[in-house]
C-alpha cells in the first residue's frame, strides 16, 4: 500500500508501506498511482514528496511476485507518469533504494538521501537487469562508465558515493522527508525539463565502443555463463546510442528473455535460500527463534595455521577482542607476522584503522581461561584435537562455548572428552577464513540449543553466510565433494585427461575444475586425510594399492601422483605443470597424461571416449545423490541449506542455484535415470546407486524444490 496526506499545508507526501522492506507489489503499485493521480488532481497540493514507511525507502520490486502471473499497475507507466508531473515530485530516500525502488526515485524530479542510506540497481544478482527503465535513466544521470559499473555488477553504493556520482542532489544527517519537504517546497514553479532524465542524452563519454568492448568481455569472463550481465552491457549500450524511447523498447525485449529464464529463476531462489537458512531448527524441536544465543565478549582461537590466522583475523575485524594461541615460539612469532600482515591489507582496503589491538598473543594455552568462545584450529589429527578439548575443559571458565574447526572429524567424539559437551560445536571456516563467506556450524546430538544459537550468533556478526548442519564425515560440503572428486578419478581411469574433467566443469560454471581446484589446494592434503582413513596404504605383497578397497572400487591415482612428489602448484607440478613452484598458470603435462597411459594398461583397462556431458553427469549427480542421502539421515534441514553451502564454500555457479536446486531444473526423474543407468555400468560404485529419497520424490511425482521438505516429513512420519 501507499498512504496519500497533505502536509506543511501544500504537499502531497506519499509513503510506501509495506513491511519489512516496502517492496513493490501489486498493492504498493497501485497505492502510487493513486496517490500520484491525487496529488496532481488536487490543487492545494504544489508539490510531492515520496518516502518510505519504517527508515526504508524501497527494497525494490516484490521478488516474490515473478514466480506467478504479473497483476497491478506495471512500474514504466507508473514511473513515467511522476516523471512527466507538472508539479515537482521529490523522492525522500533512507534505508535503502533499491532495484524499482531506486527506478522510481530516478523518475522524481530530485533525490534527497539520509548519509546511511544505500542505492544501487541490483537485478543484475536477480538473473534480470533494470527494466523500469533504470537501465536507460541511469547512464544518462551519471554517465555510462559509472552506470555501467552499478547495473553489470549490482554493487550498492552509499549516499556520500550517490552525491559524488550524482545520482542524488543533497545528503543529510537530519530526518529525511522533513529535509525534502523543505526542499520541495523551495523549488514550486521552477522549470522540470531540466530534471527529467529520460529527456537528456547520455553525458559524452570519449571511445564508447571501445569502452564497450573492453566491458563486455570483462563482464563475460566474470560471468561464468550468466546471462543478466551481458544483457546489462547491452540495455546500458542502448542507452549510450538509442533515443530513449528505443531504449526503452531494447530493455523491455532483454528483460523478456531474462524474465523467465532459468538462470533468474535460480538467482530468485538463491536470494531466499540464503534468507531461509537464518531460520534453523534442530531435530529437538529448538529453533533459531526459542533459542537465546549466550554473550560473546572474548574470543581464542587455538592453533594458528593457515586456517587459525584467518579465523583470528576474522573475528578482529568484526570487533571480538582475541586471544591467539600457538604453542610453538617461531609460528607464534610468525602467525603474528602473517596475521598483522593480513589486518594491515584489509583495513587499506576498507580504509579503515587495522585492528592490530584486538589480538594478543599467547603460548599457554591457560592464557584462553576467561574467553566466552574458543576455537580450536590445530592440525586435523583427532588425538591431538583431543587432548586440546581435554585441556580447554579444565581450563575455560564455566560457560564458555568451544567449538572446533574440523572440516570432517567428529565433533561429537570431540564432545565426549569435555565436561559439558552440551557447549561443544563444529565452527568450519573455509579456507582462506577471512575471505570465504561460509561457515558450516555443526551440532552433535549432545550440543544444546543455545551453544548452536551462540555460534550461528556469532557467525553472523563476523559477516559469515552459516549454515546449521548435523555431525556426520564430511558434513554437508565434504561429504558431498568426496564422491564428485571419487568420479573424477574414476574419469581418468576410463580415458579422460585432468583438462577434459575441467573444461567441462567450467563450462557449467565453476571457476575452477576439479583437478585445477586440487593443485591449488595441495594435493598432500588429501593424500595424507586418505592414508589415516587406511585407504591410501599399498598392499605389502604387490606394492600396490588396491582398486578395491572396503568393499568398493577405488582409484589410487592420486595417491600415485603424489609418490611423486607432485603436490601441485606450490611444487610445480601436480595434475598439470607449472613453470615455476608457486606459479598459477598450469599447462596440461605430457608426463601425466603418459603416465594415465602406463596405469590404464597396467591395470587392464581400456581408454574410452568420454564426452562433457557423462563428466557433468557422473559428477554432479553422484554428489546431488550424496545431498539427498544428506537430506534423507536429517543433516542438513532443507535442499537450501545445502545449496548455500555448495554456492558459499564451493564456488558453484550462483546462476544454477546450487546442486539441488540444479536437480530440480534438470528434472529429478531424468537424475533418477542417469544414475541408475551410470550404476548399472559400475555396479560397484555405491554413490551412483540411487538413494532412497531421491526414488521416492520420483513417485511422489516430482515435486517442486519449495515442497521436498513436506514430501520428507510424510516420508519419514511413514517410516
Ligand atoms: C520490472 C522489474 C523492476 C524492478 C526489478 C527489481 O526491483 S528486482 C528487486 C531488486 N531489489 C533487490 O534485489 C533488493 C533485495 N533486498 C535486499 O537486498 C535486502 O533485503 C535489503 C532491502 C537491503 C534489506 O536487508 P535486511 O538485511 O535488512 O533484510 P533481509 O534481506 O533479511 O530482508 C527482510 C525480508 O524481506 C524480504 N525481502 C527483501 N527484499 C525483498 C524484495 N525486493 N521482494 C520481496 N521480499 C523481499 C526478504 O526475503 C526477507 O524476508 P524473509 O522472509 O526472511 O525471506
Amino acid at each position: 500500500m501507499a498512504a496519500f496526506a497533505r502536509v506543511s499545508g501544500s504537499v502531497g507526501l506519499i509513503t510506501l508501506q509495506n513491511p519489512p522492506v516496502n517492496a513493490l507489489s501489486a498493492a504498493v503499485r497501485q497505492g502510487i498511482v493513486d496517490s500520484v493521480q491525487r496529488a496532481l488532481r488536487e490543487p492545494e497540493v504544489k508539490c510531492v514528496v515520496i518516502c518510505g514507511q519504517n527508515g526504508i525507502f524501497c527494497g525494490g520490486a516484490d521478488i516474490r511476485e515473478f514466480s506467478g502471473p504479473m497483476s497491478g499497475p506495471p512500474l514504466i507507466p507508473m514511473i513515467h507518469s511522476i516523471e512527466v508531473a507538472a508539479k515537482p515530485v521529490v523522492a525522500a530516500i533512507e534505508g535503502s533504494a533499491l532495484g524499482g525502488g531506486l527506478e522510481i526515485a530516478l523518475g522524481c524530479h530530485y533525490r534527497i538521501a539520509h548519509s546511511k542510506t544505500r542505492l544501487g540497481l541490483p537485478e543484475v544478482t536477480l538473473g534480470l537487469l533494470p527494466a523500469a527503465g533504470g537501465s536507460q535513466r541511469l547512464p544518462r544521470l551519471i554517465g555510462v562508465p559509472a552506470a555501467l559499473d552499478l547495473i553489470t555488477t549490482g554493487r550498492h553504493v552509499t549516499a556520500a558515493e550517490a552525491l559524488q556520482l550524482g545520482m542524488v542532489d543533497q545528503v543529510t544527517d537530519r530526518n529525511v522527508t522533513d529535509v525534502a519537504v523543505k526542499f520541495a517546497l523551495s523549488v514550486v514553479g521552477k522549470p522540470l525539463d531540466a530534471r527529467r532524465i529520460s529527456m537528456h542524452s547520455c553525458p559524452h563519454s570519449p571511445d564508447l565502443d571501445e569502452l564497450f568492448e573492453r566491458t563486455m568481455q570483462h563482464v563475460r569472463q566474470r560471468a561464468r555463463g550468466a546471462i543478466a550481465p551481458v544483457a546489462c552491457v547491452q540495455a546500458v549500450r542502448a542507452a549510450a546510442t538509442l533515443p530513449y524511447a528505443q531504449g526503452m523498447e531494447k530493455e523491455r525485449e532483454l528483460m523478456a528473455t531474462l524474465f523467465t529464464s532459468g538462470q533468474a529463476r535460480a538467482l530468485q531462489y538463491c536470494f531466499f535460500a540464503q534468507r531461509a537458512i537464518g531460520r534453523w531448527s534442530m531435530p529437538s524441536g529448538a529453533r533459531w527463534d526459542t533459542s537465546k544465543p549466550r554473550p560473546v565478549h572474548k574470543t581464542a582461537v587455538i592453533g594458528l595455521g593457515t586456517m587459525g590466522r584467518g579465523i583470528a583475523v576474522t573475528l578482529a575485524q568484526a570487533g571480538f577482542p582475541v586471544i591467539a594461541v600457538e604453542n610453538h615460539e617461531k609460528q607464534l612469532m610468525e602467525a603474528k607476522q602473517a596475521i598483522s600482515g593480513m589486518l594491515e591489507r584489509g583495513a587499506k582496503r576498507r580504509g579503515v584503522t587495522p585492528v592490530l589491538n584486538k589480538i594478543t598473543y599467547s603460548r599457554d594455552i591457560q592464557s584462553v581461561a576467561n574467553a566466552d568462545l574458543v576455537i580450536e584450529a590445530v592440525f586435523e589429527d583427532m588425538a591431538l584435537k583431543e587432548k586440546v578439548f581435554q585441556q580447554l575443559s579444565a581450563i575455560c571458565k564455566p560457560g564458555a562455548l568451544l567449538c572446533t574447526n574440523t572440516s570432517g572429524l567428529n565433533v561429537d567424539h570431540l564432545a565426549s572428552q569435555v565436561r559439558n559437551p552440551e557447549l561443544v560445536v563444529g565452527m568450519h571456516f573455509f579456507a582462506p577464513a577471512h575471505v570465504m563467506k561460509l561457515l558450516e556450524v555443526v551440532y552433535g546430538p549432545r550440543s544444546s540449543p543455545e551453544a548452536l544459537a551462540t555460534a550461528m550468533a556469532v557467525g553472523k556478526k563476523i559477516g559469515k553466510v552459516s549454515v546449521a548442519v548435523g555431525n556426520c564425515q564430511g558434513f554437508v560440503g565434504n561429504r558431498m565433494l568426496e564422491h564428485y572428486m571419487e568420479q573424477a578419478l574414476f574419469l581418468l581411469e576410463e580415458g579422460a585427461t585432468p583438462e577434459l574433467v575441467d573444461q567441462a566443469l567450467e563450462e557449467f560454471g565453476f571457476a575452477m575444475g576439479v583437478f585445477r581446484v586440487s593443485d591449488l589446494s595441495g594435493l598432500d592434503i588429501g593424500w595424507r586425510i586418505r592414508k589415516g582413513k587406511g585407504l591410501a596404504v599399498p598392499d605389502p605383497t604387490t606394492g600396490q594399492t588396491a582398486r578395491v578397497q572396503q568393499g568398493r572400487r577405488y582409484s589410487p591415482v592420486a595417491d600415485l601422483i603424489c609418490e611423486q612428489g607432485r603436490f601441485g602448484q606450490k611444487t610445480g607440478q601436480g595434475w598439470y605443470q607449472y613453470n615455476t613452484p608457486g606459479s598459477r598458470v598450469g599447462k596440461p603435462d605430457p608426463w601425466v597424461h603418459n603416465f594415465l597411459k602406463d596405469y590404464r594398461a597396467q591395470h587392464g583397462l581400456v581408454a574410452r571416449r568420454i564426452d562433457h556431458q557423462e563428466v557433468l553427469e557422473r559428477c554432479l549427480y553422484s554428489m546431488i545423490n550424496e545431498g539427498f542421502r544428506i537430506l534423507e539421515d536429517g543433516i542438513a534441514a532443507g535442499p537450501e541449506d545445502i545449496d548455500v553451502i555448495y554456492v558459499f564454500g564451493y564456488n558453484w555457479p550462483r546462476h544454477r542455484g546450487g546442486p539441488m536446486f540444479y536437480a530440480h531444473m534438470v528434472g529429478l526423474p531424468k537424475v533418477l535415470e542417469r544414475l541408475e543407468h551410470y550404476h548399472q555400468a559400475h555396479p560397484d560404485v555405491p554413490s551412483l546407486q540411487p538413494c532412497n529419497l531421491l526414488r521416492k520424490l520420483v513417485a511422489n511425482g516430482s515435486p517442486p524444490i519449495q515442497k521436498w521438505k513436506e514430501v520428507m516429513k510424510k516420508i519419514n512420519s511413514r517410516l
